[in-house]
């Protein structure tokens, strides 16, 4: 089996880290993500026991990677072999537009969000860190309500507040504010979804190319929608899109990569920088609180891009931060190259 991708592009490819406590939703979580459609996603499950995706879609090998639901799945046996999985599966061949990394419930997230972080792997960019929390189980599973907030917060980008339905309705705000608050308490910054059966906005996760199953797949995701029909999250994310022509002031874009409006879960864009000689193109992201640009390879034009995506985007704000870090200059100034130059050498 393969996975080949015509028009393979030159971008590196998210890696979602998916963590929950046993039992929390996880599977059903990335079940849900693989029914979409025309999404190429690779998977790597590192704890063989608790595999239970759909249809025993698992291949059971790294060395290939089995096409599925548009996009890919291996196993990885053990944490030392991560690296080896997502070489495999950010190569371009395969154009995969996601790779997901679902921990077993007892994985500690902070251990394996810094393993994608700091991944040798070139092609590889930080997609966040999902936690799913199971609404009905929380505070007698992961969290007495006592003491500190569970320390496995401090890793994720977003927390799924999953399980809902199996909440009373009349306690569902009551529990989704407690849950909230705990999860604040430990992590001021990160995004919280409510949910049922892992249904949440994929688009918070990451951009499927295209809108139909790629025609050299297998049927799976076909499969997988008419198995079990696909319901709609009950939260959708919001967008915000920005554009200029021609080459921006750099200290705006510095700006919003290390301090991005708060209700923005994602941001992303093609840049062009001014500089002392010929502009920059690059290509920029955030996620949760951490920025990543990298300059754009192949990329023609000047026109600048940027568009953010989140829960509860405060619209307002975050058209003006982008238009903020899109400010049109033929002339940059010294502060904003020299602080571009320091965010490109950490
Ligand atoms: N009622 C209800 N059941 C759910 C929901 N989400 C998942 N489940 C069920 O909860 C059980 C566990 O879900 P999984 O997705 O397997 O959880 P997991 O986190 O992958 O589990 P491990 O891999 O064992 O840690 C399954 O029987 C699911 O069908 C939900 O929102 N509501």
């Amino acid at each position: 089996m393969h996975c080949h991708h015509d028009g393979v592009s030159s971008q590196r490819v998210p890696v979602v880290v998916l963590t929950g406590h046993l039992g929390s939703g996880k599977t059903t979580l990335l079940n849900f993500l693989l029914r979409r459609p025309g999404a190429r996603v690779g998977v790597i499950v590192n704890d063989f026991g608790a595999v239970n995706v759909d249809a025993g879609l698992v291949s059971g090998q790294v060395d290939e990677p089995a096409s599925i639901a548009g996009g890919c799945i291996c196993c990885l046996p053990d944490a030392g072999g991560l690296d080896d999985a997502l070489a495999k599966l950010t190569h371009p061949r395969l154009g995969l537009d996601v790779v997901i990394v679902e921990a077993s419930g007892l994985a500690e997230p902070t251990t394996l969000a810094r393993l994608v972080r700091f991944s040798a792997v070139e092609r590889v960019r930080p997609g966040g860190v999902v936690e799913v929390v199971d609404a009905a189980e929380y505070f007698d599973t992961v969290d007495n309500g006592l003491g500190p907030a569970p320390l496995r917060f401090e890793a994720a980008t977003l927390v799924v507040v999953n399980k809902l339905d199996r909440v009373d309705a009349a306690d569902r705000e009551k529990t989704l504010a407690r849950i909230t608050e705990r999860v604040q308490a430990r992590n001021a910054d990160v995004a919280i979804v409510p949910a049922e059966h892992g249904r949440i906005d994929p688009d918070l996760i990451y951009d499927a190319a295209a809108t139909e199953d790629p025609p050299d797949q297998l049927p799976f995701g076909e499969a997988l929608r008419a198995e079990s029909p696909v319901e709609p999250p009950h939260v959708h994310a919001e967008s915000v899109t920005v554009a200029v022509d021609g080459a921006v002031e750099p200290a705006g874009i510095v700006d919003l990569l290390s301090d991005p409006p708060p209700t923005a879960y994602r941001i992303k864009g093609t840049v062009t920088v001014a500089t002392r000689g010929r502009p920059q193109r690059y290509v920029l992201h955030v996620v949760g609180r951490s920025g990543d640009l990298v300059p754009a390879k192949a990329s023609p034009g000047t026109r600048s891009e940027l568009v953010a995506i989140g829960l509860d985007l405060d619209r307002e704000q975050v058209r003006r931060r982008l238009e903020r870090a899109l400010t049109p200059t033929t002339d940059p100034t010294p502060e904003g190259l020299a602080a571009l130059r320091r965010l490109r050498t950490p």
